[in-house]
């Protein structure tokens, strides 16, 4: 199985090349103004340029209005959209309706029983993503580095088709792949020297560990 690998929270040029020449397949751009990794949809429509080959770009939003995404979607043209706050089955269905692009619905996790609450939205949302829940006082609902017990993940459906994000970095990615053993991967601050500020090193860093974490369990 091939593992799919987004770079979120990208804002230059140089971070996109690097990603995708280390081999992301997923490229994840913030639409939420309290984010040190925000930007704007005409921002994003000029980084897209950057976007080659089969990698697909993923428009994160938190509650979006159908203004807001009317912008995104005429600026971005994303393939994806990543709704991680606290949107309803009924607004899934009305995101996938009305952009007519799949939807991956994020859930933050700490127990066992936080996977409760995917229950109403399968078959709707064509993707999970599980992040940990935010730590006490953040203001975002995902890009706070921290992690949640990867071995909850070992109870999961096997058909349920996900990604894994919270707190991944070089240093454990290989735990967390070999706990898991996820569909999909997703990362934001384990690759930046600073809030907001992706380090080309780092993104090279992390896809040599995914690498030799695959390569270990071969
Ligand atoms: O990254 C953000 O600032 C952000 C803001 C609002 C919603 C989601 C956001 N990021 C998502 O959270 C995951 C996990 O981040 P991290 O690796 O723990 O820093 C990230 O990949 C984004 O999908």
């Amino acid at each position: 199985m091939t593992l799919d690998i987004k770079i979120c929270g990208l804002s230059t040029p140089e971070a996109i090349r690097t990603a995708i020449d280390a081999g992301a397949s997923h490229v994840g751009f913030i639409f939420f103004a309290k984010s040190p990794r925000n930007v704007t949809p005409a921002r994003a429509r000029e980084l897209k340029i950057e976007v080659s080959g089969a990698v697909k770009t993923v428009a994160v939003v938190v509650d979006a209005s159908d203004e807001f995404l009317d912008e995104i979607v005429a600026e971005l043209a994303p393939d994806i959209i990543q709704l991680h706050g606290k949107e309803t089955p009924e607004r899934v269905r009305q995101v996938k309706a009305r952009y007519q692009r799949p939807v991956m619905k994020a859930f933050s996790i700490s127990e066992a029983s936080d996977f409760d609450q995917i229950g109403p939205f399968r078959g709707v949302a064509d993707r999970f993503l599980f992040d940990a829940k935010p730590p006490k006082g953040s203001e975002l609902p995902g890009g706070n580095g921290v992690s949640f017990d990867w071995r909850l993940l070992a109870a999961l459906d096997r058909d349920i088709d996900y990604m894994l994000s919270g707190g991944l970095n070089a240093a454990n990615i290989g735990d967390a792949l070999r706990l898991s053993n996820p569909p999909g991967i997703d990362i934001s601050s384990g690759v930046e020297s600073a809030p907001g500020i992706k380090d080309t090193a780092l993104i090279e860093e992390f896809f040599k560990a995914v690498r030799t974490a695959q390569a270990l369990a071969a």
